[in-house]
């Protein structure tokens, strides 16, 4: 199975949203990271069809999905980031109408809809409402609703958003036990959460996709730019206004000890320090983050 992005575009007046984006996908998890508004949703929206291209096709195993109508949209699974959960229906009760929706005959409807519930571990609380669930319960009940027809293309907008740290190690979890012989497509700001799960990187800024790279040793461009510097405690802002601050800790005396992402020596006595995603991320998204704390 191959999925093939090919210079999709999307414009909203003069808002080009996603530019461009050439992407060819085979079986396996590509993690999606952007800051706000970096086009994620858009494009996620239109490998699902709910959204027209203005330009640019989505293509699968060579043939256009647009042409493939509902051949196309029976192997998709889409857990939006605006998910309507119905709170006055049971999970129980809301798998069935998905199923309805999806046009799964009843019977296969109640077999598999006991199934995933008991796979996402909400079997004891089927019959209770959705208003009763904690966050994390409805993005299980999510997921599983999104692989009820037991799609081949799983895309998963946001899916670990407001989830606590435990909530989302069992959430990945569950994606990686679903994610088999499947295309998942999953954004997320938690760059550990992509860390963790994805096969592929995708990194997207302003609408235009900067990096698609295997999972594996995805920082490796960072190599040389990360730098551990330690400072008497009243040197450490002249360096964080100076250079991109990853992280900052107090040391046992007077000193911090800064991770400085930097093409340069940011100082004498700097050592390199092994990148990370996180740190790849924030060199790429320093001055989107630099706005967003208001010091640009
Ligand atoms: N229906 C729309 N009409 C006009 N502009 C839109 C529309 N949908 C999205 N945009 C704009 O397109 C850009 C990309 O938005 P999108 O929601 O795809 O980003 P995102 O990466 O998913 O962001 P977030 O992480 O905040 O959800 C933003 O500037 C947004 O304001």
């Amino acid at each position: 199975m191959e999925l093939v992005l090919n210079k999709l575009t999307k414009q909203f007046g003069r808002k080009t949203a996603v530019d461009q984006m050439t992407i060819t996908m085979k079986p396996g998890v590509y993690g999606l990271l952007g800051a706000n508004g970096a086009g994620k949703t858009t494009l996620m929206r239109m490998v699902c069809g709910v959204l027209n291209p203005t330009a640019g096709d989505v293509y699968l195993d060579g043939k256009r999905a647009a042409d493939l109508g509902e051949e196309y949209r029976s192997l998709l699974g889409y857990l939006p980031q605006d998910f309507g959960y119905y709170p006055d229906f049971t999970a129980g009760e809301f798998m069935l109408y998905v199923a309805a929706l999806k046009g799964i005959s009843p019977e296969k409807a109640r077999i598999r809809s006991k199934e995933l519930l008991a796979l996402v571990g909400l079997t004891e609380v089927s019959a209770k409402k959705i208003r009763t669930f904690s966050g994390g319960m409805k993005q299980r009940l999510g997921i599983a609703q999104a692989v009820l027809n037991d799609p081949r293309i799983l895309v998963l907008d946001e899916p670990t958003a407001g989830l606590d740290p435990k909530e989302r190690v069992h959430f990945r979890n569950l994606i990686a036990n679903f994610s088999k012989d499947k295309i998942v497509i999953l954004s997320t700001h938690i760059v550990s959460d992509i860390e963790y799960i994805s096969d592929t990187v995708l990194m997207i800024k302003d609408g235009k996709l900067i990096i698609n790279r295997p999972a594996d040793n995805i920082a490796h461009e960072m190599d040389g730019k990360v730098w551990r510097c330690v400072v008497a405690k009243e040197a450490a802002p002249a360096i964080s206004s100076s250079f991109c601050v990853a992280n900052l800790h107090h040391g046992d005396d007077d000193t911090v000890i800064l991770r400085v992402l930097s093409d340069v020596l940011p100082m004498d006595g700097a050592m390199n320090e092994i990148p990370t995603l996180e740190d790849l991320y924030l060199y790429h998204f320093q001055n989107d983050i630099a706005e967003y704390r208001g010091t640009k």
